[in-house]
């Protein structure tokens, strides 16, 4: 158990209809109940009871804020230590006044995810929950919503603790006929332990086919428009914007700097990669647009590459009509409201597999026919998310990966002949790796690592 007493702004700093400073710690009360004037003094009152009253600045002897203050004794808390809320009126002075009011009475300014942080250590949630709330906070759509706050309810973390106890089980069975060999026993065993094996490595593998659509919901897909100037990539960003009411966001208080877009497509969400390069004048273009394209398709899950349907293929459009081949994309032949000068056979010839979408931006056709290239694409919203668990964190994904190789590394040896105390160590290596996910024997700094991304107050 920790023995300060944190406390930070947990809502948005800024004007706000009001704000809530949440304090946690063994001195949680006492430190607020200093500073609080009402009814009853604030270690009178039962647990989880709301109050009305002011905070005072006990030097200066003055008011700093009418509030309500909610009392919240351990271990039934978010944290599970005793927790303190006070909820300000919105606005920068009376809650940076209140929170340094606290500090001043012995209670410490949180760090990010500091709240989530103890939750973990005191074992209200794992660590694939505490990661979770993260996304949660983060998601762009519905879907990744839900997904993350199916693995908040703890989804995942039950099925990876399933697969942890089926491996004990079986290192049990394993010990007891290692320490006592007869020949008998060792066939049996060999049979048993490739049967669990093969049991346990279906069902990681089975959480591993979520990977793909779990990344998606949960990071978005990464989104390359390219076409030469004009072509038309701003409207259709525009168009897709619109139609799906875009979520435009920066994500503040994290450690990304970066601003990032997303659009929300029927329930996916597309992460535009910033392709201003390709923006630039036509004689420009013609030089660097390539090498410029070459970059941004490098990190693109997804490449939309428009083309003129009013004029001739140039050497910019066939450099990208090969340069696309090697990424899921799909080509949209855009301005199909003006007269055809494009040479549609030489498209379809170029494209190959690639699905060809033809459009008027302008007169908003040819979009529904996108959205739906782009779900058949990445084979989204088939998978029902009720039954599904999702693992969607790289985190997990590379360690559900390791985990899988351990146990595949078992069923080889045991193929090969390889004796089985010899094989025990890669059962518990996968053991292991599973118990990481939930944060089962995580270092400290990957812990740090993690709270360290959440916002201030979280
Ligand atoms: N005002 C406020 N709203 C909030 C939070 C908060 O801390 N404060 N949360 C924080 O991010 C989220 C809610 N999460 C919470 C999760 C658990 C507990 C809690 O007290 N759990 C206890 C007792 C549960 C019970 O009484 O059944 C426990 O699990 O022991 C509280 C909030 C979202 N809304
Ligand atoms: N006729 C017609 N005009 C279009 C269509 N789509 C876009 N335009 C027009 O084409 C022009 C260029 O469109 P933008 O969306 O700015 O093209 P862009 O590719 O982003 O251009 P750059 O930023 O210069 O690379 C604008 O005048 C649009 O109104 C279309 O489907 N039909
Ligand atoms: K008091």
């Amino acid at each position: 158990m920790e023995t300060d007493t944190i406390a930070a702004i947990s809502t948005p700093v800024g004007e706000g209809g009001i704000s809530v400073i949440r304090v946690s710690g063994p001195d949680a009360i006492s430190i607020a109940d200093q500073i609080y004037q009402g009814k009853k003094s604030l270690d009178k009152v039962p647990s989880h009871t709301v109050h009305y009253g002011y905070i005072v600045d006990p030097e200066a002897g003055e008011r700093v804020d009418e509030v309500l203050v909610t009392v919240m004794r351990a271990p039934r808390t978010f944290t599970r230590e005793d927790v303190v809320e006070i909820s300000c009126h919105g606005g920068m002075i009376p809650v940076q006044k209140t929170l340094e009011i606290l500090l001043d009475h012995g209670a410490r300014l949180a760090e990010p995810g500091e709240f989530t942080k103890r939750a973990f250590l005191n074992g209200r949630i794992d660590l694939s929950q505490a990661e979770a709330v993260m996304d949660l906070i983060r998601a762009k759509t519905d879907r990744a919503a839900k997904v993350a706050l199916s693995q908040h309810d703890g989804k995942l973390s039950r099925l990876i603790q399933r697969l942890r106890s089926e491996i004990l089980e079986t290192l049990a069975h394993l010990a007891v006929n290692v320490d006592y060999p007869e020949y008998d026993a060792e066939e049996m065993t060999a049979g048993f332990l490739r049967e669990r094996c093969v049991y346990i490595s279906g069902e990681i593998e089975r959480l591993l086919q979520t990977a793909r659509q779990g990344k998606i919901y949960r990071e978005g897909i990464k989104t390359a428009i390219v076409g030469r100037p004009n072509v038309g990539k701003s409207s259709l960003m525009n168009a897709l914007t619109h139609e799906n009411k875009a979520i435009v966001t920066d994500i503040p208080g994290t450690t990304r700097d970066v601003i990032e877009e997303f659009v929300n497509v029927r329930g996916i969400p597309l992460k535009l990669l910033d392709t201003a390069g390709i923006r630039e004048t036509e004689d420009v273009v013609e030089r660097i647009g390539v090498e410029r394209s070459r970059q941004a398709l490098k990190q693109a899950d997804l490449v939309l590459l428009l083309l003129n349907y009013a004029e001739p293929l140039t050497p910019l459009d066939r450099e990208l009509l090969s340069l696309i081949k090697e990424h899921s994309s799909i080509i949209i032949v855009n301005k199909t409201d003006l007269p055809r000068q494009i040479e549609l056979d030489e498209v379809k010839r170029l494209a190959g597999d690639v699905p060809i979408i033809s459009a008027s931006v302008k007169e908003d056709r040819g979009i529904e026919d996108l959205e739906e290239a782009i779900t058949r694409l990445f084979q989204l919203g088939k998978v029902e998310l009720a039954d599904a668990t999702y693992v969607s964190n790289s985190r997990h994904i590379h360690l559900l990966r390791r985990a899988l190789t351990s146990v595949k590394d078992v069923i080889e040896g045991i193929d090969s002949g390889v004796p089985l105390d010899m094989v025990e160590i890669d059962l518990k290596n996968a053991w292991e790796s599973l118990g990481e996910v939930i944060g089962d024997s995580v270092s400290e700094d990957l812990i740090d690592q993690i709270f360290s991304q959440f916002c201030l107050g979280k």
